[in-house]
């Protein structure tokens, strides 16, 4: 049922790793009874690694596809490269498609869904890959169109423009990582991301602020991560040598880098043809509905809903989530 969701080390699914591109991508793998109607791969976002999926993964199974849930690079028990290039949403998407085409071969075909920066990626790997993509979809973020001019955030914010990325300054800067080390400072971390509040009700984290460090060791825990949940993040994330957040925080160093590669696509009119959904979360601070407010052009078949839930839509409102995509799956891709 929907409301069933992975636990951590769950034997429902097995744990693979695959040599991607010359880095090691670790991925849980859910095979359905019988032969796959589907295989659909999903891609998680930022702070999170694939067991973010996990009110999703039981429930596409039961659907009858074949389930491809990797660790994203930095994350988990994937590779985490020091430099920044291989975090581009290109380099990113062309590995997905070498894991996808383990499975589906040289012309087959996949479902692909993100969350978050995960959306990011899903909204430019078909840009790239168009034949390999049967349908595609997003969770909170909506499709960022290639832009043939280059305004680096800071200017756009210093205009009162994009304010909800502000936080973003400070990811992609040295403090973050530098700030988050340990498996205390970690959970501290997941803590915050996750909702966190202190006694008094004061949050840590602000989108148009950041983390407020000085708040970290007086948070109460998160009502949406069980403690076994929250050790399983600090546990797989204390995996990789500190600063253990410097892959994560890589995806936000690539904007630059994205738009050189994006300079192609800016230059003729993108239409995604491929069945797409988009389900956006009500109270999500990052990436609110409203921005998905121009999106349409963009798209020849695109479904458009929305949760009432916060960024963390997967998990809190995890069965409303599942109806709209298996929805979309049974009417707009079979
Ligand atoms: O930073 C992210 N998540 C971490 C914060 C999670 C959180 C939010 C709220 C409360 C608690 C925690 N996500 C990124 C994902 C990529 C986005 O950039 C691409 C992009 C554009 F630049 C413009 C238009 C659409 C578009 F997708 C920018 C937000």
């Amino acid at each position: 049922s929907a409301a069933d969701k992975l636990t951590p080390g769950d034997t429902r699914v097995k744990y693979e790793t695959a040599q991607i591109r010359g880095k090691t991508y670790s991925y849980m793998l859910g095979e359905p009874e019988g032969q796959p109607k589907d295989t659909i791969v999903l891609v998680h976002g930022f702070p999170d690694i694939g067991f973010g999926w996990r009110c999703q993964i039981p429930y596409l199974i039961s659907l009858g596809l074949r389930v491809v849930v990797p660790d994203m690079l930095g994350y988990g028990g994937t590779d985490a490269p020091a430099e920044i290039e291989p975090y581009s949403l290109k380099s990113l998407s062309d590995d997905l498609a070498e894991l996808a085409r383990k499975f589906v071969g040289e012309d087959g075909q996949i479902i692909l869904g993100g969350h978050d920066w995960g959306g990011a990626v899903v909204w430019r790997l078909p840009l790239w890959h168009p034949k390999l993509i049967k349908g595609v979809f997003s969770v909170c973020t909506p499709f960022p169109p290639p832009r043939s001019e280059y305004h680096d955030l800071k200017d756009v914010i210093a205009l009162g423009i994009l304010t909800n990325f502000k936080y973003q300054l400070q990811f992609r800067g040295p403090e973050t990582e530098a700030n988050i080390q340990g498996e205390e400072k970690l959970r501290q971390f997941f803590t915050c991301m996750f909702g966190g509040r202190t006694s008094d009700g004061e949050p840590a984290f602000d989108v148009s602020k950041g983390i407020l460090f000085d708040k970290l060791d007086s948070l109460k825990p998160s009502p949406l991560l069980s403690k076994e949940e929250l050790e399983y993040y600090v546990k797989k994330y204390a995996a990789h040598p500190a600063p253990e957040l410097h892959g994560p925080l890589n995806w936000y160093r690539t904007a630059k880098l994205n738009f050189e590669e994006d300079r192609p696509l800016a230059e003729t009119p993108t239409v995604l043809e491929m069945p797409s959904l988009l389900v956006t979360a009500e109270k999500d601070t990052a990436l609110p509905p409203e921005m998905a407010r121009n999106m349409d052009k963009y798209f020849k078949d695109l479904t458009k809903k929305s949760v009432n839930a916060s960024h963390w839509a997967l998990t809190q409102a995890g069965p409303q989530v599942n109806e709209y995509i298996g929805e979309w799956i049974k009417s707009s891709v079979w």
